[in-house]
């Protein structure tokens, strides 16, 4: 595979000299300044006009762990494509350590690791034979004991590929991304099939890379993972980036959450006014409040004057994920929910 080749999996650098560090024109940059990513205004529209990607911005700092999350189809994998230079923005710009990724490649492609959803290597091969014809066409590679060694494949070295699990082909996928020691990773969906372990271990290798300064842009649909790993993350909704932030920040807007159940007899209008939240009848009570500790001590005081117990009792900060589904419901809080 050459380094222009737009075809086929493409995990690994290609053998291609470091790019130059001249100043960018008309920015006063050198290339290995400012962000490792950053995209402005970037489209992607599909044949028949669809526009699967509406003019995003962000940027990605060096050394960063970002993750890109969205509903399904919200325009992640469109994104990233323009990123790792396979397809060209329909409108916008998009520059990768200084360089557009699309036609500049070969300054790109030799910095940058490529684990994709697919990754479809010849299944007759065994692990270790995979891991070295990727080494054969990336300059500088790891060898492949550290490479196997990374993800956890080491015993499974010459087990052909055809007869590894899903989890197994997931790490194999990463081992040939990080083969030639990538300043920018992008993973998509890196730990889709692995089990819990797996995952975490994931997780600690993508920590230990960001130490030694590489960048990774993440793509992922398990949201513990995005608030495990991300230091700043961008939620997509229908081809736009709908919120953006530390996970803290994008969660601090968001009410925090106390469940209960009421005794039978005790309907929720029985609640303090400033609590009442369920409609006459209602036995599972929900309140949303942006002041926990008020809401909580309220809500037991009122407990223990009248003797109630209140049922599964469960009062939580706002998480991503409730951020997440709040993004993704069209429609608006349900009936027997209240915000105090
Ligand atoms: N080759 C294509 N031709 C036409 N439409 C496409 C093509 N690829 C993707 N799309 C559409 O573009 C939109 C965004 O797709 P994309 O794969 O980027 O979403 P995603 O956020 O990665 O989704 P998922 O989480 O389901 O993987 C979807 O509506 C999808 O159907």
């Amino acid at each position: 595979m050459t380094s222009d080749d737009h075809s086929g999996p493409d995990h690994g650098p290609a053998p291609a000299p470091r790019p130059g560090t001249a100043s960018r024109p008309g920015t006063g940059r050198r290339p290995d300044d400012g962000p490792a990513i950053e995209a402005e205004g970037l489209r992607r529209r599909y044949a028949g006009g669809f526009e699967a990607v509406t003019g995003i911005t962000f940027a990605v700092e060096r050394g960063e762990i970002f993750a890109l999350l969205g509903t399904n189809g919200a325009g992640k994998t469109s994104t990233v494509e323009i990123l790792e230079g396979l397809a060209a923005p329909d409108g916008g710009s998009v520059r990768v350590l200084g360089h557009d990724p699309y036609r500049q490649r070969a300054a790109v492609r030799p910095r940058i690791g490529v684990m994709l959803q697919e990754g479809g290597f010849p299944s007759d091969l065994t692990v270790s034979e995979t891991v070295r014809m990727w080494a054969g066409c990336t300059s500088g590679a790891r060898p492949t004991g550290e490479a196997l060694d990374m993800v956890g494949l080491t015993g499974r070295a010459r087990v052909r590929v055809k007869q590894l699990s899903g989890g197994e082909r997931r790490r194999l996928d990463l081992a040939l991304a990080l083969l030639g020691r990538p300043d920018v990773l992008f993973l998509d969906e890196p730990t889709t099939g692995l089990d819990a372990e797996g995952r975490r271990d994931t997780w600690d290798l993508v920590r230990q890379l960001r130490e030694t300064g590489t960048t990774v842009l993440l793509t992922t649909h398990y949201l513990e993972e995005a608030e495990a790993l991300a230091d700043r993350l961008a939620i997509m909704h229908a081809g736009r980036v709908v919120t953006s932030g530390t996970p803290a920040e994008v969660t601090a807007s968001r009410p925090a959450r106390i469940r209960f159940g009421l005794p039978a007899g005790i309907p929720a209008a029985r609640l303090p006014l400033s609590l009442r939240a369920a409609q006459q009848g209602a036995r599972r009570v929900e309140i949303r409040t942006h002041d926990l500790q008020r809401a909580l001590t309220e809500l037991l005081g009122w407990a223990r004057d009248q003797g109630v117990t209140l049922d599964g009792l469960d009062a939580r900060s706002a998480s991503l994920e409730e951020a997440f589904l709040e993004i993704a419901r069209s429609s608006g809080d349900r009936a027997d929910t209240v915000e105090v």
